[in-house]
């Protein structure tokens, strides 16, 4: 069995979406930033998880136009950041990041934090995108169950995923039944919460069963709750490290004791806070 993990998701519209993906926040010297999506994809990563925010989308594009993958084989996901939001400024937002990855489509584009006042209008903009095939799906970010519910009363496409914060100390189970309910797929973000619980020793003990690191063993546990994860790092062995959760299997015993470590804490803002 190979220890890369590449399997895919199929969200709502049938596109199938991998399951991995590499996060980029906060990659900003240009060079390391090539390198390290350039390495992760020949490792065997199929999707990349950026936003005009990070200020790293011409990297990006460049690591997957220099790549030796097809770009039908890359799943590219972007947001509009909260100061471009709106119909008209989430348009041209979307032109702007897309001219900076040097693309002619997005895989996924997300409305990244809920403003209020305009993420509905911010919505009808990525759904039009959708209808222009400019976006192969559409989703948001950051979305509580009261946001996404303005959102599907006035959607024709409704959203096919929603990227949230999630790990073991913030589990999301009420959000995450809420998406599950209405076919939104979750992708986990800050997924090792970054780094903040990697000596937890329940996980540990877990990770010497199996003989699999922490972080190997959080991400396995996101993928075995059917979530999409996009742990970020920017050093070769940890991309390697992280991708490798293909050759073994949590029990429901050690799901368990991992949903158990649930405290609700977030390491990011809540999105009625930010
Ligand atoms: N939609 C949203 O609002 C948000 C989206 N995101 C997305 O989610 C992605 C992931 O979240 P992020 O906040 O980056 O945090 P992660 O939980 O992915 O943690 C990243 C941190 O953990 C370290 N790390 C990674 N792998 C390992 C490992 N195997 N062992 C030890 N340390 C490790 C990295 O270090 P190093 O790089 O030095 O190796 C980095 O410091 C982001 O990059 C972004 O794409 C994140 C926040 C908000
Ligand atoms: O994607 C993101 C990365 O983290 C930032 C700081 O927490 C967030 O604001 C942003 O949503």
């Amino acid at each position: 069995m190979t220890k890369v993990f590449t399997e895919t998701m199929e969200l709502a519209n049938g596109i199938a979406m991998p399951q991995l993906g590499l996060g980029v926040y906060k990659m900003t010297n240009p060079e390391q930033t090539f390198e390290a999506i350039s390495f992760a994809i020949e490792t065997g990563y199929r999707a990349i998880d950026t936003a005009a925010i990070y200020e790293n989308e011409r990297e990006t594009g460049e690591a997957v136009r220099h790549a030796r993958i097809p770009r039908e084989q890359l799943f590219i996901t972007s947001k509009v950041w909260n100061t471009d939001q709106g119909y008209d400024a989430t348009l041209r937002a979307f032109e702007t990041s897309l001219e900076k990855l040097g693309l002619d489509y997005l895989d996924l584009y997300l409305t990244h934090w809920p403003i209020t006042g305009k993420f509905v209008d911010t919505y009808k903009a990525i759904e039009r995108l959708y209808d222009e095939k400019l976006i192969r799906a559409t989703g948001v970010s950051n979305h509580h169950a009261h946001h996404l519910e303005k959102i599907l009363v006035k959607a024709n496409v409704a959203p096919m995923v929603n990227q949230i914060e999630v790990h073991p100390q913030l589990t999301q189970e009420p959000l995450r039944k809420f998406c599950n309910d209405n076919g939104i797929a979750i992708t986990s973000w800050s997924p090792l919460a970054r780094g903040k619980f990697l000596a937890e020793p329940t996980l540990l003990t877990i990770g010497e069963k199996y003989n699999k690191t922490t972080a190997q063993i959080i991400i396995r546990w996101h993928l075995q709750n059917n979530l999409i994860v996009i742990p970020k790092s920017v050093t070769p062995e940890r991309i390697r490290e992280n991708s490798e959760v293909a050759d073994f299997i949590l029990t429901s015993e050690d799901m368990e004791m991992i949903n158990a470590l649930n405290q609700d804490e977030r390491t990011g803002t809540d999105p009625d806070t930010f």
